[in-house]
């Protein structure tokens, strides 16, 4: 799939907010548009979609121009081929699934596209819910026949606003992947607003990072998460790194696969279906991990490896302090106590050993 261009350069005032963003995407895969609450996202997708009447400015996607002001242009929200996915599902209560689904594919026949009922009915897993009321759905298959729904559409492009809102972790957990294949099964690419890094870095290929209603940073997502620390901006989780790592061996008697990170050997227990070479993200969440000053002997936590020091964040404000640490070439974070840091005497470029006590795959929610 090429890439489609997002081209932004658009402002919104309110009373105690406002947007500015001057960005150029090149959106391929899924795109996360990241950021604590507050900082814009929900503003940003409602204005690439026409529902933000005020904003000024121009957006344009490939060569369709959306808004020009400059020019007197405004595309009406339902003239732009975009499919908007919101929190809640919003399905029509008064029609079953099926119902659902048709209206949508006969919205989409009369502009002219071709939704394939049956090949989306099959994708999302739905073929046993067609009869069913949509108020009676469960939060995961309703969310599932949203996502139906959206890609009968046919857009050119996918807007998710946070679509696992109020689902437990399980039902996170399987849905994550009708989302990842979205872009697959809707031939277009998708922006997907979300404040949960684990779920962004299961899902999304590029990343957005939002605050106070201006772009931070945007780009592949290892690269961001590498040189941005993406945790504090990160609802309800505390610092955490996110790294890349490739599957090199799988151990079925230990229940082990061994990654290549850095340069460097992990083991993590084996992950359902994994295959060796392929690329898998892991989320480590800072507080799991503790610094040695030298090589410990045995013990039970498996990934031991050797770090150097980068930047140390400590303030007397608060009892515990932030460090970078350099494992091969990938950075990962660890939080230990202020008490710790001056015990151990740790400085920037010193050699120690990070010990990981948990090392997790991105979205297994568990
Ligand atoms: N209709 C509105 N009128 C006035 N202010 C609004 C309106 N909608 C949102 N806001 C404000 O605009 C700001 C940005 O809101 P927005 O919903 O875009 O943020 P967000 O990053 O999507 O947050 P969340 O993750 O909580 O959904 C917030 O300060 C919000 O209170």
């Amino acid at each position: 799939m090429s890439a489609d261009r997002l081209s932004l350069d658009i402002a919104l005032a309110r009373e105690t907010f406002g947007l500015k963003v001057r960005e150029d995407l090149a959106l391929e895969g899924v795109t996360a548009v990241f950021g604590p609450s507050g900082s814009g996202k929900t503003t940003l997708l409602r204005a690439i979609a026409g529902l933000e009447t005020a904003s000024e400015g121009r957006i344009s996607f490939g060569e369709t121009v959306w808004q020009d002001r400059a020019a007197g242009v405004y595309v009406a929200a339902h003239r732009r081929a975009v499919a908007y996915v919101f929190q809640d599902a919003r399905l029509f209560s008064h029609l079953d699934v099926q119902g659902n689904l048709d209206f949508a594919a006969k919205r989409a026949r009369k502009a002219g596209r071709s939704p394939d009922v049956d090949a989306a009915i099959a994708a999302f897993g739905i073929d046993g819910l067609l009869e069913r009321r949509a108020v009676s759905l469960s939060g995961g298959e309703s969310r599932r026949v949203a996502l139906a729904r959206a890609v009968l559409s046919c857009p050119d492009l996918m807007l998710l606003d946070e679509p696992l809102t109020g689902l437990d972790r399980a039902a996170r957990r399987d849905i994550l992947p009708f989302l990842k294949s979205l872009p697959e099964h809707s031939g277009c690419p998708v922006l997907y607003v979300s404040h949960d890094l684990e779920e962004v870095a299961a899902l999304a290929s590029a990343i957005v990072v939002m605050e106070a209603g201006r772009v931070l940073a945007n780009g592949p997502v290892g690269e961001i998460g590498r040189s941005l620390d993406l945790g504090p901006l990160s609802e309800g989780a505390g610092p955490a790194s996110l790294i890349e790592a490739t599957v090199t061996r799988i151990d079925t008697d230990s229940g082990l696969m061994a990654l290549e990170a850095g340069g460097e050997t992990l083991l993590l227990p084996t992950a359902p279906g994994a295959r060796e070479a392929e690329k898998l993200r892991l989320f480590i969440d800072a507080r799991d991990v503790a610094i040695a000053v030298e090589r410990p002997g045995p013990m039970s936590i498996r990934n031991v490896l050797p770090a150097r020091v980068g930047r140390i964040v400590s303030s007397d404000a608060a009892a515990d302090a932030l460090v970078d640490l350099t494992i091969g070439s990938e950075l990962i974070r660890a939080q230990i106590t202020r008490h710790a840091l001056s015990e151990l005497k740790l400085e920037t470029g010193q050699q120690v050993f990070a010990l990981m006590k948990s090392v997790r795959l991105a979205g297994d929610f568990r």
